[in-house]
Formats: C-alpha cells, sequence, structure tokens
C-alpha cells in the first residue's frame, strides 16, 4: 500500500491524461494543476472534456493514458477518495428517503462514525440552507433543494477536495449567492474546489484559478488576475485637457479612443501595463489643471477571454483548435 498522501502535496496535477471512447480521443494530453485551498474554475463548452476529465480525477473511469495525482495519490486508493467530495451535474437520489436519511445513509457509505454522522447531517443540512427540511422526504424538495442536499452529501464527510459540476443550476440568485458564500467559506478553510461551470460571471467572482478547455486540451489556465490581466484599459473623463498632458498620458500607454461631448467634457481609453500606473495618471492630470471626473479600470470579462479562446460552441466546432503550449 502506498503512504497516505502528505497535505504539501497539490490537489491536483495531471500529465498528459488521454481518454479516447472507442476511435474517439475525447481528452487530449490534459496537463493541470490545483493548489491547495484553491477554487479552480475548469472552464470550455459543450464537450470539452470536462465531464470525463472530473470522473478520471475521482477514479470513475480509467484513463486510456498519462498521469495522474489527487491528493498526492490515485483517487483509486480508498484513502484518497475519503477525502474527496462530489456533486454531479446529473445527481439521481434515493427519492423516497428524507433530507435526513439520504444523509445519513450517504454518511454511512463514505464510511463515517454513526455519532458522527448524527452530529455533522445537521451541520451541513444548515449550512446548505437546509435546517429545518431534513425530515421532508426528497421527492416533495424543489430541484433547488436538490441541489442543495448534494451540495450536503458532498460536504458531508469534510472533504479536503471538492468537485462541483455545475452546482447553481437549479438555483435562484439567492442560491447561488449563498453557494458562492459557501465555496469562499471552503477556501478559507483549506479545503480546494474544483468548480465547472458554465456560468462565466460565477466562476469570475468565485475561482482564483482557472483553465480554459476545448477538445480536450487546455488553451490558456492560470491565475485569474493573470489570465484576465494582460489588457488592462482606463477610462478616463475630465475637461481642460491640454495637448502637454494628453502627451504626458501617452508615456503611460496608447491612447486607444478620444472623444469629446458637446459640453466639452473629453473621455480617453488609454491602454496601461500595471494597475499602480492609476494613481499616477491622477497625478499628472490634476496637475495640468484637468478636472478629473472619472478614471476606471476596465478589464475584460471572463465571457470575453472565453470567446476569444473557445471561439465557438463545442459541439458546433468542426475541426481541432491550433493550440499554444499548455502548461502544468
Ligand atoms: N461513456 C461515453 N461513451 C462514449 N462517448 C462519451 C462517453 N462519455 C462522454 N463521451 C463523449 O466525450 C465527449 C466529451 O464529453 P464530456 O461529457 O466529458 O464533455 P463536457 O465538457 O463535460 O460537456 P458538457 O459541458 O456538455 O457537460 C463528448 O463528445 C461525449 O459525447
Amino acid at each position: 500500500m502506498t503512504s497516505p498522501p502528505a497535505s504539501d502535496t497539490p490537489a491536483i496535477v495531471t500529465r498528459d491524461l488521454r481518454k479516447s471512447y472507442g476511435s474517439a480521443e475525447v481528452v487530449r494530453g490534459l496537463n493541470i494543476r490545483v493548489g491547495r485551498g484553491e477554487v479552480f474554475g475548469f472552464l470550455g463548452p459543450n464537450g470539452a472534456g470536462k465531464s470525463t476529465t472530473v470522473k478520471m480525477l475521482l477514479g470513475l473511469v480509467r484513463p486510456t493514458s498519462g498521469e495522474l495525482q489527487v491528493l498526492g495519490g490515485s483517487p483509486h486508493h480508498p484513502a484518497v477518495r475519503a477525502r474527496l467530495g462530489f456533486l454531479p451535474e446529473q445527481f439521481r437520489y434515493q427519492t423516497w428517503m428524507t433530507g435526513h436519511e439520504f444523509l445519513t445513509f450517504h454518511g454511512q457509505l463514505a464510511g463515517l462514525r454513526d455519532s458522527d454522522i448524527r452530529a455533522r447531517v445537521p451541520q451541513v443540512l444548515e449550512r446548505v440552507g437546509l435546517a429545518g427540511r431534513g425530515g421532508e422526504r426528497l421527492d416533495g424538495y424543489s430541484k433547488g433543494m436538490l441541489q442543495r442536499a448534494g451540495l450536503a452529501s458532498a460536504l458531508l464527510a469534510r472533504p479536503e477536495l471538492v468537485f462541483l459540476d455545475e452546482p447553481t443550476s437549479a438555483l435562484d440568485p439567492i442560491g447561488r449567492i449563498e453557494v458562492r458564500r459557501i465555496i469562499e467559506d471552503l477556501r478559507d478553510e483549506g479545503v480546494s474546489v474544483f468548480l465547472n461551470s458554465h456560468l462565466l460571471s460565477e466562476v469570475g467572482q468565485v475561482c482564483d484559478h482557472v483553465a480554459f478547455v476545448r477538445q480536450g486540451q487546455v488553451l490558456r489556465q492560470g491565475r485569474l488576475s493573470e489570465v484576465m490581466g494582460g489588457d488592462l484599459r482606463a477610462r478616463v473623463r475630465l475637461d481642460a485637457l491640454t495637448p502637454a498632458a494628453l502627451d504626458a498620458v501617452r508615456r503611460f500607454g496608447p491612447v486607444l479612443t478620444q472623444t469629446v461631448d458637446p459640453q466639452g467634457t473629453v473621455t480617453l481609453e488609454v491602454g496601461l501595463q500595471r494597475e499602480d500606473q492609476l494613481p499616477e495618471v491622477a497625478r499628472l492630470l490634476l496637475g495640468s489643471g484637468a478636472q478629473l471626473y472619472e478614471l476606471t479600470p476596465q478589464r475584460p470579462e471572463l465571457e470575453d477571454i472565453f470567446l476569444e479562446l473557445v471561439g465557438q460552441s463545442g459541439d458546433a466546432s468542426p475541426s481541432a483548435p491550433q493550440l499554444e503550449g499548455p502548461h502544468a
């Protein structure tokens, strides 16, 4: 038997991971790395191989080739599996059970002690917003309540790494905010979260690292700020812009657009390298005697990056993409 995985190993590492179904290779040399305590967004169009990857990381599907380590070991090792949580996208629950019975049953499947289950079930019900509803049968739950119950079962055994596949697809806006808070709390507790979601605004709010995947390969991955960061623009609105001040602004970066409204207020869009240039730009403009009304950094939305990288809906994509080198 291998030794228990150390907690200082990454949560997930894959190298050249591949999976074929028949002649179709759906995961094609995937390299990802997820650190401990990271919230990692795994993004890609339909059919990109995301669920297949998650199933390999959970030990539910065997890779055709390549390497993967989860919490420092193999997901086929029971000691590793016991430390994983999973909320599948398409869950099928024992709907004849009450919420309480369902969680007790899953606690038993996870090998928790009875005393632990008794203490833990009310805690997770409370955490997912189902306090007081555990006595009702699942077939009387709404879709959102079922998704909350699924999240509760994923968190029941205090996992170190949780896989959440579209965890808010059935939830209303309040439910989505609550799940976002749960994910943030998990990160604060040092739990790693692997999030599959098509809701890019949600991913942008909660994830600190992301990978974009298409046709089974990583197109780009990294810290969210790096992935988004290359293209910082600032919108500047002012009056009394002198030619000298405009020249000085140009030393920071190109003036991409310049418009003047009928009242004489000028709006500039300036390309900057770094966020810490913003106060310098403000100082310079105020020093030139301009009245500064607005200086707003504008980053591209995650959706813009997704469209730029992934280009089109996955299932509609006719051919293999031209890839930049993926990194482990
Ligand atoms: N058991 C299977 N047998 C054959 N093909 C499969 C199997 N599971 C998945 N596939 C195929 O593998 C490809 C990737 O599917 P996968 O479910 O991993 O994509 P996904 O990125 O999770 O998509 P979605 O965002 O739509 O959930 C698809 O073309 C799918 O049809």
